[in-house]
């Protein structure tokens, strides 16, 4: 007798199949999300409603589609990490030597994890990569919130794409651990510019607000051949994917690479972008978080997802 011990899905990038995998991953979603919690970092975004769920798919054959609330613009928060990040490769190839690319273990807003590596933050996507990737930016460019608005705008083809100066000043004014790291960077001599007007331009920036269906489209860079080059070059893009996989999720990569096999971004306003090189991108959108500040229903749907369209990297 025969047992067959696992079987997985033949990957599917059919409209009308991503569409029921994606009605499927909400409903699954949805049920997940009630074990999580709002930020509550950042008091505007207490505001925001638990139940909103919004999910998108993308294809590089040009399909897209929403269901929910895909539409609502949400606070993109870490998930403008990925596109500063982006905005600033374009300018300076290889500022990765000033913010790393390993794992890492203790979360996104650790100040120990940071301490012991003498001030060097572990990959641009903890929060004090982004600081030195927003004051870099700002070096620059000059205003890396307006670059990196125009950039998500441009990317999500959407003009609804801002910075939401309420949700910016709620954080700034409710923070300790970002400055806390900004001042460390900053002893450490890793800051080009004043600590205050970081730390202003990064609030900013994580308000940054857009859509499931828009961050969806912004991710597709990650996996359409056709873009390298237009957003950025293709060593580029390969290193981005390699280090969402490996610390997109922060210390929830592992995990997540292991249940769903995609490079994804989070951020904590409950987005996830998860990105399929060569396939497609997916973006769910549920405001309830876990410990690690990723959204549970989110990941959820994601999951179920990827079980259902056979979209991993394995
Ligand atoms: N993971 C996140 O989305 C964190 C972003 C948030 N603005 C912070 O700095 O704490």
């Amino acid at each position: 007798m025969t047992r067959r011990v696992g079987v997985l899905s033949p990957r599917s990038s059919h409209p009308d199949q991503l569409l029921a995998h994606a009605r499927a991953a909400i409903d699954h979603g949805r049920s997940a999300a009630h074990a999580g919690e709002v930020t509550s970092k950042i008091p505007a975004l207490a505001a925001v409603d638990p139940a909103s769920f919004g999910l998108s798919v993308t294809t590089v054959d040009g399909a897209e589609l929403g269901v929910g609330d895909c539409a609502v613009q949400f606070s993109l928060q870490s998930l403008t990490k990925l596109f500063a990040l982006v905005a600033l490769l374009r300018v300076e190839p290889e500022a990765w030597a000033h913010v790393g690319w390993a794992p890492t273990e203790l979360g996104y807003g650790s100040v120990a994890e940071l301490e012991r590596s003498a001030g060097r933050p572990r990959n641009p996507f903890v929060n004090a990569g982004a600081l030195i990737v927003t004051d870099r930016l700002l070096h620059h460019t000059g205003s890396a919130v307006e670059t990196v608005a125009e950039l998500v705008r441009d990317l999500a083809g959407d003009p609804a794409v801002e910075s939401d100066a309420a949700v910016s000043a709620s954080e700034a004014g409710a923070d300790h651990r970002n400055r806390a790291l900004a001042h460390v960077l900053a002893e450490h001599g890793r800051l080009l510019n004043d600590v205050d007007d970081v730390l202003a331009h990064y609030y900013a920036q994580c308000a940054i607000t857009g859509s499931a269906l828009g961050v969806a489209r912004a991710g597709r860079f990650l996996v359409d051949r056709r873009l390298h080059g237009r957003v950025l070059d293709s060593n580029n893009v390969r290193r981005i994917n390699a280090v969402l996989l490996t610390a997109g999720m922060y210390g929830a990569a592992g995990d997540i690479a292991y249940r769903v096999g995609l490079p994804a971004k989070s951020g904590v306003g409950g987005g996830v972008l998860a990105v399929l090189p060569g396939v497609g991108t997916v973006c769910a959108w549920s405001p309830p978080l876990d410990r690690e500040g990723n959204s549970v229903g989110g990941v959820a749907a994601i999951e179920q997802f990827s079980r259902t369209s056979g979209w991993s990297v394995f």
